[in-house]
Order: structure tokens, then sequence, then C-alpha cells
């Protein structure tokens, strides 16, 4: 006999701060890297949680960690839940984290109020969503849709690890010699939903304890490497120098104008990394290494900012007398929200009478993959200033809440 269902808020936010204290770092942060001994702590405890909803767990090849529980016809394609519980270096508590702790709530008051779904559901926390370790994001839903290759599996971490070492090391059955069997398709999948903080200041501006996306900025990440001549600091005169890192502030600075140069337009571009070799106060570096993550929802308008920024790459090469490579590490397209979800998400928040402002995400996020084998959808949370990525990231429950009792809404609408 069917029974209400009801989301608890308690149990959702205490699990949450459970997670968070995995990892936590000396400045209050988490620092929880894919395939880490962290994350595999991790795993454990959401693996437990999934089974108290009534999942059966397992992990596919690439470190995914997914729940299921059938649905009155298993023959059919899932209906999937997911986000990620994989940290960035001194990040947040929420970040990805609700997303799956969400997903499972959303099975656990299906289960608890006993209501019978003709889908399979399933939860996923992907596996290396920030690219935090490997340097690439997105790992386990670019797996999953059949997007990883052997260059991907053979990425190094910083200290010298493969990636195909760190998931062989994992333990949970996971193979990255059996990867190919993890590949799913649209056949397998209904449509995949991700709940995710919002990470930006516009929900708490306007106001609004959630809202809807409709598209997802693309993200682009590469290495950029320029090389001159070492030399003594203090008797090479300025004249004479070949300066890799001085070459690096003239791109760098490039970059924000380019970024900078119509407010109104969305290229972000952020460099998080610079690295020079070999390192030391009296010594005009030999090389220098810088990250450049470049973003925005227009592809085009991604393609133009970057090739200005190879330009100035190559003059500021030619005028110092350096030389470059650049190498790309991940490559993702804007995408747009499937609008059937799109205007469910919005119909199912009017009923509930939330105003929930369509958006979109600076963020990148798993269901950007999963647009390429079947429908998605996004809710965003509001957090606090629109911090994240940092310590200070922080949502509050009952926003939380609401937005899972939407997803709610949303599972059982297709399921
Ligand atoms: C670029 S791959 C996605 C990793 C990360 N995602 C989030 N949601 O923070 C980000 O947007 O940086
Ligand atoms: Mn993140």
């Amino acid at each position: 006999m069917q029974t209400i269902c009801k989301i608890n808020g308690d149990r959702i936010f205490s699990r949450i701060l459970r997670l968070g204290e995995i990892g936590k770092n000396n400045q209050n942060g988490v620092h929880r890297l894919a395939l880490s001994k962290e994350d595999k702590e991790a795993h454990f405890l959401v693996s437990q949680w999934m089974e108290e909803a009534g999942l059966s767990v397992s992990h596919d090849h690439f470190g995914n960690l997914i729940g299921r529980k059938e649905g009155e016809n298993p023959g059919l394609p899932a209906v999937m839940i997911g986000s990620h519980i994989d940290s960035v270096r001194n990040g947040g508590r929420f970040d990805g984290i609700i997303g799956v702790i969400a997903g499972i709530e959303v099975v656990q008051a299906i289960t608890s109020a006993q209501i019978v779904h003709q889908h399979p559901l399933e939860v996923v926390a992907f596996c290396e969503e920030e690219g935090s370790r490997f340097n690439d994001g997105l790992f386990g839903s670019r797996g999953m849709v059949g997007k990883i290759n052997e260059r991907d599996l053979l990425k190094k971490d910083e200290n010298g690890i493969s990636r195909y070492e760190a998931l062989k090391s994992f333990g949970f059955g996971v193979d990255p010699d059996r990867i190919k069997e993890s590949i799913r398709t649209d056949k397998d999948i209904k449509l995949f939903l991700e709940m995710h903080i919002e990470q930006g200041p516009i929900l708490e501006t306007n106001g609004h304890a959630i809202g809807i996306v409709e598209g997802i900025a693309g993200p682009s990440w590469y290495s950029i490497f320029l090389s001159g001549e070492a030399g003594h600091a203090g008797t090479v005169p300025m004249n004479l120098r070949h300066d890799p890192l001085m070459g690096a502030a003239e791109v760098i600075s490039e970059i924000e104008r380019l970024c900078k140069q119509e407010p109104e337009k969305k290229t972000v571009g952020t460099v998080g990394i610079i690295q020079a070799f070999p390192g030391g106060s009296n010594v005009i570096p030999s090389s220098v290494e810088f990250s450049l993550d470049l973003r925005d929802i227009d592809l085009q308008r991604r393609s133009n900012v970057y090739g200005k920024i190879v330009n100035k790459v190559q003059n500021v090469c030619e005028k110092r007398g350096l030389t470059y490579r650049i190498e790309k590490h991940l490559d993702v397209d804007p995408i747009a929200c499937s609008e059937n979800i799109v205007s469910s998400l919005r119909e199912i928040s009017k009923d509930k009478g939330i105003t929930a402002p369509i958006m979109i995400s600076g963020a990148g996020h798993d269901a950007m993959l999963m647009s390429e084998i079947t429908d998605i959808g996004m809710i965003f949370v509001r957090c606090e200033k629109g911090i994240s990525h940092q310590p200070n990231e922080k949502a509050e429950q009952k926003d939380i809440t609401l937005g899972t009792e939407l997803l709610l809404e949303a599972v059982l609408k297709f399921v």
C-alpha cells in the first residue's frame, strides 16, 4: 500500500556534513581527490547509505559508484540521478555532494513509501568530476558515454601515479582493463537529473532558493609551456634575457584583457597553476608551465578567444626568443539542457509555488556528458555569496531540502 513520499531534510544535511569530515584539512576545507584513500573511504560510506535506501551497489570500471533499484520492468532504461563526491584541492563540503545525497534521499523516500515504479532507478557518484588529481575533469561521465581512451588512463598525478594504477588499486572490483564493459548508451538510460549548488551569486542576489538550468558553459583546459634560457639573476643584463616567466606574465595579462574586453559576454579565463623551472629566486627560469581554463556558453566565441591567446603566445615567443608547447587536457562543448525536462521542472516548481529562475551554469557538470546519450536536466540550489571551490562554500538545509523535493517530483513524473 503506497504512503506519502517524504524527503528527510535532517538526514540529507547530516550526511552532507558527515561526508565533509572525510578529507577535511587544517583550513576547514575538503581535500578528497579522486581514487585517493579519502575517496575510497567516502565510497564506502556512500555505499552504505545507498544500501539503506534500497539500492544495490556496484562500481563500474571507470570508478563510478552506482546504486540501482529495479522497477517493475527491469528491461526499461533507468532514470538516473547523479553528481560527484570528489573535491578540488582545499574545496567545499557541498559541491557535487548534495546531488549524490539528494539522489539517495529520493530513492529512500520512494522505497519507504513503497511507490511502484516501472523504470529502474540509478544514483551515481561519478569518478573524478573535478579533475583535481589527473588534471582533466568529468572523467567518470566521459567514460560512461565512451569518450575515454588509453591516453586518459596513462595520465599521471603529481606523484607519478597513473590513473590506470589508481583505478587498478582502488578496489571495489574496478578493473581499467575492462572499461569497455562500462560504457552506457541511450538504451540504458531514460534521462539524467543532477542537483548541484549554483556556485555563483545569482540565486542569492535575486532571493531564490532554487533555479532550473537551461544551459551549461563549455570548459576547455590547457597547459602552456614556455622555454627560454636559464641564467644568473644578478649578471645577465635585462636586454639579453630569454626569460619564459616574463613571457608568461605578458600572456597571462592578455588572457585577462581578452576575457574582460566585452563584459556582457560570458567568456571566462583562469590561470590557476603556474610553475617555473628550476625554481630559485636567483635563477632566471629555463622554462615555465601554466594552466589555462577557458570557458563560454558560446563555442565560437570561446574558440575565437583561444585563437587570440595562441597568437599572443607566438608573438611573445618571437619577441623574447622563447619556444612554446600547448597541451590540451579537456575540451567539452557548451550544452543546452533538454527542453522537455526544463519545462517539466518549471511546471513542477510552479505547482509547488516555487519561483525558480531559468539560468545558465558557468561551472561544468557530469550532466554535460550524459546529454550525449540521454535527456538531461539540472536543479541549482542557492549557495552563500555564490562561493565555491573553497572552504567557505555553504548552502542552507532548507534550500537543499526544497531542491530535493523538486528532484523527487521530477523523478516520480518520469519513473
Ligand atoms: C571543468 S570540468 C568540471 C569541474 C568543475 N565542476 C564544478 N561543478 O565545480 C568546474 O566547473 O570546474
Ligand atoms: Mn566543483
